[in-house]
């Protein structure tokens, strides 16, 4: 039999959890089960690939810092270069996947498939989810067709763009949604695709992290009635390069607020107006006058999702006008 060879790193999270009662879909301990368990629950796995299992980190996704974003991706990097490395998947919380598999889908510059798989409920619920996960993650990252697409996100039997999914719904299994829909399914054992991600990604992308040890530090401020810039002032003085302003409606900044980016902007970081509102695009010179300003505008992207992008265009660039056509190109 010529089974594609699939590694399995384990990062943690509620597919790795475990609680006290099967009756416990939403309270339980996460990233307690290791890797090698969790693929021993799932034997029919064996059938899809020649699998092995790795723990990388054992956390709650929440504990997902920069630090451990880079050893991720080095670690993916290294195993999507070897010959005997078809396919990589990644157990992973699902609180952060979206900015993993964002940030994964920018740095890893290979056609082989990296699929992030994570589960709503614990292995130990009533219909708990991540055994079935598991198997369509690993079913998809040892079909030829997924390679080339860039990193996916597998749950809920849909096939995520890493770029486009985020997580909307804090319990339901149907939480992972993407705004431009999944670009497959995985049914009955077979990987379908429909559609294929616009934007640039893996082997098309200028991002590289073999030379880097940090990421440029970037904060986020969350916009809301009554802002002020406390929290502004804050990412200012705790030495990030950049800033992401989780506006409110298309990216929209308070009258108060307009002089405290201004300020940060001055001391040399990058403004970067995304939204709150969790879908649609901001638009630039809309609500305020980013070309005045040298602000930036996030597109599509949340504000999450636009942090990871803003710290790796700060490893290629520091002028504005160069990083917003990065926000228009990946
Ligand atoms: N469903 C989950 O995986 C959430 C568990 C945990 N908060 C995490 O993201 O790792």
């Amino acid at each position: 039999q010529n089974l594609a060879n699939v590694v399995i790193l384990g990062t943690g999270g509620t597919i790795a959890g475990a609680g006290a009662a099967a009756t416990n879909t939403s309270a339980y301990r996460s990233a307690v089960v290791p890797v090698d368990a969790i693929i021993e629950a799932v034997p029919d796995i064996k059938k899809l690939a020649n699998v092995r299992g790795e723990q990388v980190f054992q956390i709650g996704s929440e504990s997902f810092n920069d630090e451990r974003l880079m050893t991720l991706g080095r670690r993916v990097a290294d195993l999507v270069k070897r010959d005997d490395v078809d396919g990589v998947v990644i157990t992973h919380g699902t609180d952060t996947i979206e900015e993993t598999a964002y940030f994964l889908n920018l740095v890893i510059h290979s056609t082989k498939p990296v699929v992030i798989v994570g589960s709503m409920r614990p292995g130990t619920a009533l219909s708990a989810d991540g055994s079935l996960n598991l198997y369509s993650a690993v079913l998809v990252a040892a079909t030829r067709e997924a390679g080339g697409k860039g990193v996916l996100v597998v749950l809920n039997d849909e096939i995520h763009s890493g770029r486009d999914v985020s997580k909307t719904n804090t319990f339901k299994l149907e939480t992972f949604k993407s705004p431009y829909g999944p670009l497959g399914y995985v049914v009955e054992g077979q990987a379908q695709f429909y559609r294929l991600p616009a934007r640039a990604h893996t082997v098309n992308s200028e991002f590289d992290i073999a030379q880097l040890t940090t990421l440029p530090k970037v904060g986020i401020a969350y916009a809301y009635g009554n802002v002020d810039r406390a929290a502004v002032d804050a990412i200012v003085n705790g030495g990030a390069k950049a800033l992401v302003y989780a506006g409110t409606g298309n990216g929209s900044v308070s009258e108060f607020m307009v002089p405290a980016l201004q300020d940060a902007r001055s001391k040399g970081l990058q403004v970067l107006r995304a939204s709150r509102t969790g879908s649609g695009v901001v638009v630039r010179n809309g609500e305020q006058p980013d070309d005045k300003y040298g602000w930036v505008v996030a597109g599509d992207q949340n504000p999450q999702k636009a942090r990871i992008l803003m710290a790796l265009a700060l490893t290629r660039t520091n002028d504005p006008a160069v990083i917003q056509q990065i926000f228009w190109k990946y």
